[in-house]
């Protein structure tokens, strides 16, 4: 599906919705004049436990673009080519504003790897880790890749990115993004359960020169360069190892990330490293960006048109699914702790806007680790950010109606000694 209206691709509803009144008193003024949200009714009872009300999908809200620096005095060019106004976000830098129906994928900077779409919002989230060059950088689901790009472009070539998904086919499309933004320099993606993961960043304490190669390894397991196109001997090493029952495949690395000239255990025998917690070499800055019920999404409740609402059902209204997802969530968020070195930062984000998704898993963490601070995102023009305080102190909420932008949950962590 494109980028259409919301009322436009909803199915129109049998029945008045039970939230009807609700919907008609919180409309904001500024969207006032668009006809209340045909939602059915589960979902809107959904809407309705989790405390969210369903006039945050009403209206229509822009689409937004990420450029690359280098790209930032040829925004009139896109200008004419689309035909539409194209204004900068005041409160993000390089990010851009264009109509909701813009249809970017055949110009010539979307071709060129110029610009990518990306919420700002989600821009948000990747703004509020703050990152510097020379950080080691882990994002614990990376999937489909545009805040690990945005992570790439702030990281520049100093220090090292590392892309976690359990979603194969959703990495590959990761692994797309990096190369066709030329972003993949530093870093590395792996395919792996995010809530056991244990690879350290490869600094100069655990890389190459520290670890000892296995004596049943052979040259020919020693990774080269990545290149998209592979020997028939790459793909067949790939398959045994496969075979061999591996938990993590990696899936691509560039030159610049440490990976190059390892072998496979080498690069494994960084599991080890976490045993004997040197937290200093651990990493510097953590996402986690947690699968969640996509509730805040716009773009994403539309799809349930396609999929049937008794997809959204399942995956939203089960009580049992609704129990796996917060838990997974706090898993995730758990591992990426472990993950941080002490006096780094981790960001939990989701596009949920239920409690339980949210300051739920939060509270619980918190309960677990003393050594677990809630801090305030003192970002770049965090002032003028559209967002709302969550019900946690320093946490934020997008809330699509009133920002914009989709809806996202922000909370940033600061792991004190
Ligand atoms: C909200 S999406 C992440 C979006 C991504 N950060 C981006 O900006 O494009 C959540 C991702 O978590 C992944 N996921 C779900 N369970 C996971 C797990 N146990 N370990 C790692 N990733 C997981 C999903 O495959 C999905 O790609």
């Amino acid at each position: 599906m494109g980028e259409v209206a919301l009322e436009a691709c909803l199915p129109v509803p049998s029945h008045r919705p039970r939230h009807y009144e609700d919907l008609e008193e919180n409309t904001p003024a500024s969207l006032s004049g668009t006809k209340p949200l045909p939602l059915p009714q589960p979902f809107l009872d959904y809407l309705h436990r989790s405390g969210i009300s369903p006039s945050i999908y009403l209206g229509v809200l822009p689409r937004y673009i990420r450029v690359k620096p280098t790209f930032e005095d040829k925004i009139s060019s896109l200008e004419m080519e689309l035909g539409c106004k194209i204004s900068p976000v005041t409160w993000l830098h390089g990010f851009y504003m264009l109509p909701h129906d813009a249809q970017i994928a055949s110009s010539v900077a979307y071709q060129a790897g110029e610009i990518y779409g990306m919420d700002v919002a989600s821009g948000a989230a990747v703004q509020a880790l703050g990152v510097q060059e020379g950080d080691h950088v882990l994002d614990l689901c990376a999937a489909p890749g545009a805040k690990l790009c945005m992570l790439a472009g702030q990281l520049g070539n100093n220090g090292t990115l590392t892309g976690v998904d359990i979603a194969r086919h959703r990495l590959a499309a990761c692994r797309t993004m990096l190369q066709k933004y030329g972003l993949g320099n530093s870093c590395r993606l792996f395919v792996a359960d995010g809530t056991c993961f244990d690879l350290l960043p490869i600094t100069q304490r655990t890389g190459s020169k520290d670890i000892m190669p296995s004596t049943n390894e052979t040259v020919s397991e020693v990774f080269g360069e990545w290149c998209s196109r592979k020997t028939r001997r790459q793909k067949k090493r790939e398959g045994r190892l496969q075979k061999e029952g591996d938990k993590i495949e990696l899936l691509f690395y560039g030159n610049g990330s440490g990976v190059v000239g390892l072998t496979k255990n080498q690069l494994l025998a960084n599991c080890s490293m976490l045993q004997r917690n040197h937290s200093a070499d651990h990493y510097d800055k953590v996402l986690v960006d947690a699968e969640c019920t996509h509730d805040g999404s716009l773009k994403h409740i539309c799809k349930y048109e396609q999929w049937g609402w008794e997809t959204l059902e399942r995956r939203l209204l089960d009580p049992e699914r609704m129990a796996s997802i917060t838990k997974l969530q706090l898993q995730l968020l758990t591992n990426g702790f472990r993950l941080l070195k002490t006096g780094g930062t981790l960001v939990y984000s989701t596009c949920s806007l239920t409690y339980d998704q949210n300051e739920g898993v939060l509270d619980k963490f918190l309960n677990l680790h003393y050594n677990a601070e809630l801090v305030e995102i003192t970002e770049c023009n965090r002032a003028g950010w559209p967002c709302e305080d969550g019900k946690l102190p320093h946490t934020l909420r997008f809330n699509p109606s009133r920002s914009r932008t989709s809806g996202l949950f922000i909370a940033k962590i600061h792991k004190c000694q």
